[in-house]
């Protein structure tokens, strides 16, 4: 059933704006956009149910899509362009040129069955990856001769599953911008397709200069960026998502009456405490967060121990997640701001308290906390918050979030639909998770998890009974 047979390739080809439509340009980057370097592209599929013929979306769609994708890159030019790497001691920055910029927009046609692309149980996690297009990393040459890395900013791969379904898959560079930049811009492709036109108010600001750096953290980036440079080099080639054999991934997905039990199991366990005046943060986010991280270690738990024995009740674990900054910092940042604006937060636990009765509750009062906490510190630490992450990944037992139900993803709708379901692939790495709002019912939460199939089992055990406890 997992099974993922050949696809075949339809069209090959490249979309840029309107030629003419925009300059040659080129974005500095700011400390916000320098950490994502190392990290994997951002590849979301949107799956649609779409029951016709190839040949009836070759006709009646592909042509308007591409158009109103070419009219959406003219106002979202960087997802048109590369990110320039030079060699030290030169800075990395985006680069936009007019009759050279594009974006790689493939189309294929895949027998695989609709239905098991788009489930939530367990699946081998390798079914999806046919879906996703990659983004080829090139070399350039500088006028003074230097071999410059270009990374690619965006590519699409449509798959269609005959009288089934379609996949917009999509690969985006990171050091661009954010999940909320990335959805700006599928919602504008949105709009533009269905001749809504973009609203001005609405368009992204690319004026870097919003985002100051009054403690010079990008000079530190800097360094970080050249290191990671000279590895790609050595290694010629980007780091992979590395996965473990018999790794499967799946949704969960809570529902508002779900999330309203666990929110009330968690303020009610806040009043009983002596400083029971004390505001709390029980979100949507917080809960399911709490829920999930509890639940994971749990079932690692389960399946360590029964190998063997080790007593490390007091390690810690960690829980990281990113902040959207926009509006939420000293200085004024646009919610329009086109770029990366997070900053993250981590949150550690004992493995004995998460793993003990009261685990949910303490880890969203922790999550809750680091949420509140962080609404008020601004940019100030910037300096640790890389080199935080860093030690933290080095454990093992760090596990970061992906997406956000705030990047509302089930609102692409083309016109064919609301997306049935949309995936982040880098879940399947294992040390991340994926959460999203609920496609069927609003105030609901969809969450995306890898693990190994054993774990797994344990972990579809302990997420189901904890909600039928609540
Ligand atoms: C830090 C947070 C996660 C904390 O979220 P919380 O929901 O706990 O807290 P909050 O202050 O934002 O919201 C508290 C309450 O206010 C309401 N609320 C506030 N703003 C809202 C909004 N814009 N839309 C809907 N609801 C909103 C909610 O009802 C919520 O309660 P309730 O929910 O109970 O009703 C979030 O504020 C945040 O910054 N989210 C964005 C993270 C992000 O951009 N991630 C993408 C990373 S990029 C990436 O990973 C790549 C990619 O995805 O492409």
């Amino acid at each position: 059933m997992d099974e993922t047979k050949p696809l075949k390739v339809v069209e090959s080809s490249h979309v840029s704006p309107p030629p003419g439509s925009v300059p040659t340009t080129s974005l500095p980057l700011t400390f916000f956009d320098l950490p994502w370097f190392p990290l994997p592209n951002v590849q979301r599929l949107f799956f649609y149910e779409f029951p016709y013929p190839t040949l009836h979306f070759m006709e009646t769609i592909l042509p308007l899509l591409k158009q109103s994708l070419s009219l959406t890159l003219q106002q979202f030019f960087p997802f048109a362009a590369n990110v320039v790497c030079p060699p030290s001691p030169g800075k990395p920055y985006i680069r936009y040129e007019d009759g050279g910029s594009s974006v790689a927009f493939t189309v294929v046609e895949s027998p695989s069955d609709f239905r098991c692309a788009i489930a939530d149980y367990p699946r081998d996690v390798k079914s999806l990856r046919p879906f996703a297009p990659e983004l080829r990393t090139a070399l350039s040459e500088a006028k003074d001769g230097t071999q410059v890395v270009l990374l690619p900013a965006l590519a699409f791969q449509v798959t269609v599953f005959p009288n089934a379904g379609v996949c917009i898959g999509s690969s985006y560079c990171h050091v661009i911008g954010d999940g909320k930049a990335f959805m700006h811009f599928m919602k504008s492709w949105v709009d533009v397709y269905a001749a809504v036109g973009l609203e001005k108010s609405s368009l992204p600001l690319f004026n870097k200069d919003v985002i100051k750096d009054p403690i010079r953290v990008e000079s530190f980036l800097l360094k970080m960026y050249h290191d990671w440079l000279s590895s790609l080099r050595e290694n010629s080639g980007l780091t992979d998502v590395g996965s473990e054999v018999n790794m499967v991934r799946a949704t969960f997905v809570l529902s508002r009456a779900d999330v309203e039990r666990l929110k009330q199991l968690v303020a009610s366990q806040c009043k009983n405490e002596a400083n029971s005046n004390q505001f709390h943060h029980v979100s949507t986010f917080v809960v399911t967060c709490a829920l999930t991280w509890a639940s994971l270690i749990k079932s690692r738990a389960c399946v360590v121990n029964n190998l063997s024995y080790v007593d490390d009740a007091d390690e810690l674990y960690y829980f990281l997640f990113p902040f959207d900054c926009r509006n939420r910092l000293e200085f004024p940042v646009p919610s329009t701001y086109f770029g990366n604006c997070l900053k993250p937060g981590i949150v550690e636990m004992k493995k004995k308290e998460l793993t003990g009765e009261n685990g949910i509750v303490l880890a969203a009062k922790a999550i809750g906390s680091k949420v509140k906490e962080m609404g008020q510190s601004g940019i100030s630490g910037a300096e640790n918050w890389l080199p935080s992450i860093v030690e933290r990944s080095k454990t093992g037992r760090l596990i970061s979030l992906a997406g956000s139900p705030k990047l509302r993803v089930y609102d692409t709708n083309f016109g064919w639909g609301k997306p049935r379901k949309v995936e982040v692939m880098h879940v399947e790495s294992g040390q991340t998770i994926s959460m999203a709002e609920c496609r069927d019912e609003e105030g609901g939460i969809e969450v995306g998890v890898a693990l190994n199939k054993n774990q797994m089992d344990e972990f579809v055990a302990i997420f189901g009974q904890s909600l039928k406890l609540l």
